[in-house]
């Protein structure tokens, strides 16, 4: 039997979602083992990531593994993978979401509102902190990098009054009991992708592609074909400060974006839409209109789009 082989970073949350995928295809019959690999990105993920060439560097080395032959697929959190792949990789399969929430952790204050003014809130993300500074303009927001468990560490040291992560992420590590509580989207809207697995594979193996095909959750597909749109005519990288999210209820999408002004100068600029979506050009061109309109939105408050740093 022909075995399968999973390129993978070597962070827990990275194994989890590699081991999930195997799974999945093990059920379905297929031989599977993992290559865990550390890429550029965690060997010095303490460092702005942006000034070294951004988050892309997390799928550099995989997307080499598949190159070589040395694997078959590379799962990714889909949040993490960059709107245009090189040329000759392809996303093929994108899995059920999990919780595309971002959640509020805190050893100390229930909720944001709890926070005393002037509190220390810890994320490196330009979308949470645009986020955060529009819901409370006088919270002190610092740095925050590392892998899940660190970043749990530093708050638990004391160097935050809270902390904002990926629900998904503390679900599958099984640390949702860190949770005091998930944002409800209107509150702290998701980045693209979030909460999503997406499998790439080398464009010319249609062999991995037929085998991956019945793991491929189109809903999810819908919806983050749209989030990812709207990135992709925003500047196409994952380190904006961009939220995008979508829901499908049978086949009528609504979406939700918003932008936010690195420096603090503007207020967030929204934009929704929605219409029915039941194939990936559609949904396309529903994350367009958004992103139109949240480009109208910024010109009009005379911002600008200008390329910023951070993950
Ligand atoms: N940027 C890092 C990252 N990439 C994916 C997740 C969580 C899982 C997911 O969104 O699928 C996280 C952690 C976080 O943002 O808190």
């Amino acid at each position: 039997m022909r075995n399968y082989t999973i390129a993978t970073r070597e962070s827990r949350l990275a194994l989890w979602q590699a081991e999930h995928v195997k799974a999945l295809l093990e059920q379905h019959g297929h031989a599977v083992q993992l290559l865990g690999m550390t890429t550029r990105g965690d060997q010095i993920l303490d460092r702005s990531l942006s000034k070294v060439g951004g988050k892309g560097l997390f799928v550099k080395e995989l997307e080499t593994a598949l190159e070589t032959g040395h694997a078959d697929l590379a799962v990714h959190s889909l949040k993490d993978v960059p709107m245009e792949l090189p040329p000759g990789f392809a996303l093929v399969c994108v899995l059920e979401r999990e919780d595309p929430r971002d959640a509020w952790v805190s050893n100390r204050y229930a909720r944001l509102a709890d926070l005393p003014q002037g509190a220390v809130v810890g994320t490196s993300s330009l979308r949470r902190m645009a986020l955060l500074r529009a819901a409370r303009p006088d919270l002190k927001i610092e740095a925050l990098r590392g892998n899940l468990d660190t970043r749990l560490k530093k708050l638990d040291d004391g160097l935050y009054d809270g902390i904002v992560l990926a629900a998904a992420g503390l679900k599958r590590l099984g640390l949702s009991a860190r949770m005091r509580h998930a944002f409800e989207p209107e509150q702290m809207l998701p980045a693209a992708g979030q909460g999503a697995l997406g499998i790439e594979i080398r464009s010319d193996r249609s062999d991995v592609a037929s085998l991956l095909a019945p793991l491929m959750h189109l809903p999810t597909w819908l919806c983050v074909t749209a989030e990812r749109a709207v990135s992709r005519v925003m500047g196409g990288s994952c380190s904006m400060p961009l939220a995008a999210y979508a829901t499908l209820q049978g086949s009528h999408m609504h979406i939700t974006a918003a932008w936010g002004d690195p420096t603090g100068q503007f207020p967030l600029v929204h934009a929704r839409a929605h219409g029915e979506v039941t194939d990936a050009v559609a949904a396309n061109t529903l994350g367009e209109s958004v992103a139109q309109q949240l480009q109208r939105g910024v010109a009009a408050q005379g911002g600008t789009l200008a390329a910023n740093s951070s993950v």
